[in-house]
């Protein structure tokens, strides 16, 4: 079994780099409003029995850089080097992920859209998306593919979110959703996890503003 301190500073260097580079991206598009969202990348191989991944730190001002935005963390969601900071609150949704997919990078954000969407499907717990070709950017390639993204509950004990991940995660559908809070999504890597949370964005405007033109409003 692994252990973390195989990792050199300068691979430790490379994961905060590219989740620095993802984080200043995101928050130029207004991702990360009142301190929300939080990202991730692993760091060596994936091994269901040991792996470790760096986090952003939690309640952090996400559209400013400091020297102490991120940390590493293992598949528990306990730090792997001795720090005063703390593991974004939602890590224990992260390891779950990271444990069920062996993704490469897990991101998280809040959006109207995503927020709205979910609530509007909660009672099937699930939203439907149709041929819209988008769905290509999740790595899908049908012709007229249909997909549900999953819809999961939100309790302030993330732990208590955690089995419904467990459950509900669909193969093929590199994301899901948490009732009123937002939309994780991941990737083999930071590059794929990007594409994905991009499209589930789309999408859930697309579905939203057609929503809204079926009931004759706009
Ligand atoms: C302050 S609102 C957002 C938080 O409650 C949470 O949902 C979130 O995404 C950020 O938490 P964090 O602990 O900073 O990773
Ligand atoms: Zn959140």
């Amino acid at each position: 079994m692994s252990s973390f301190e195989q990792f050199t500073l300068e691979q430790k260097q490379q994961s905060f780099d590219e989740l620095r580079d993802v984080k200043q991206l995101f928050a130029s598009r207004s991702w990360f409003p009142g301190t929300s969202g939080n990202l991730s990348v692993r760091i060596g191989d994936f091994d269901p029995e040991q792996f470790y991944f760096a986090i952003t730190a939690s309640g952090k001002d996400k559209t400013v850089n400091t020297p102490e935005d991120f940390l590493f963390v293992d598949k528990h969601g306990q730090a792997c080097e001795k720090t005063n900071l703390r593991p974004s609150a939602e890590t224990l949704i992260h390891c779950e992920i990271y444990r069920l997919t062996g993704a490469g990078a897990i991101f998280h954000i809040h959006s109207v859209f995503n927020n709205v969407i979910s609530e509007y499907f909660w009672d099937r717990k699930s939203v439907p998306v149709d041929g819209v070709e988008l769905i290509k950017g999740l790595n899908n390639w049908e012709e007229e593919a249909h997909i549900e993204i999953p819809i999961v509950s939100n309790f302030a004990d993330i732990s208590k979110i955690v089995p419904e991940v467990t459950e509900r995660l669909q193969p093929g559908v590199p994301g899901i959703l948490l009732r009123k809070h937002g939309i994780y999504a991941w990737g083999a890597n930071a590059f794929e996890a990007k594409r994905h949370i991009e499209a589930f964005e789309f999408i859930f405007e697309y579905v939203y503003r057609l929503e809204l033109l079926k009931k004759g409003m706009s």
